[in-house]
């Protein structure tokens, strides 16, 4: 199946288990990858028949700036939820990356899959 994808998206979030955690926000990185059968929208030329990634982009980030979760697993479970009603993709990959967090490692984070294949 092809795939459409945004990768590197940086969205600011309330996320996380502590209590200076739930005051200030943190960024986040997303990486999202997104099964699409294309050819119709490369036959016609139309974005009408597109998985449209600008809109996606859009809806993940009003999605996770009105969120406010302690686990990115409920982040990404909802959010994953949320993309798959609104834009119908048969399945899909998000990547989440926390920087900064944990001062041993680059980053943290999670990925899950969700959909069918
Ligand atoms: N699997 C997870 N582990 C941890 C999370 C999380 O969301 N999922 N969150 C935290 C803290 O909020 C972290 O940001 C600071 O340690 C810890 N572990």
């Amino acid at each position: 199946m092809d795939k459409v994808f945004i990768h590197g998206l940086a969205v600011d979030a309330v996320i996380g288990v502590f209590e200076w955690e739930k005051q200030v926000r943190q960024p986040l990185v997303f990486d999202l990858d997104m099964a699409w059968d294309i050819r119709q929208a490369a036959r016609t030329d139309d974005l009408a028949f597109a998985l449209n990634y600008q809109a996606v982009t859009e809806a993940v980030e009003q999605f996770v700036r009105e969120q406010h979760f302690q686990l990115l697993e409920s982040l990404l479970e909802r959010l994953s939820e949320h993309l798959l009603q609104t834009f119908g993709m048969p399945w899909l990959r998000i990547r989440v990356e926390k920087p900064a967090v944990v001062p041993q490692a680059r980053a943290v984070g999670l990925c899950i899959e969700r959909g069918v294949l």
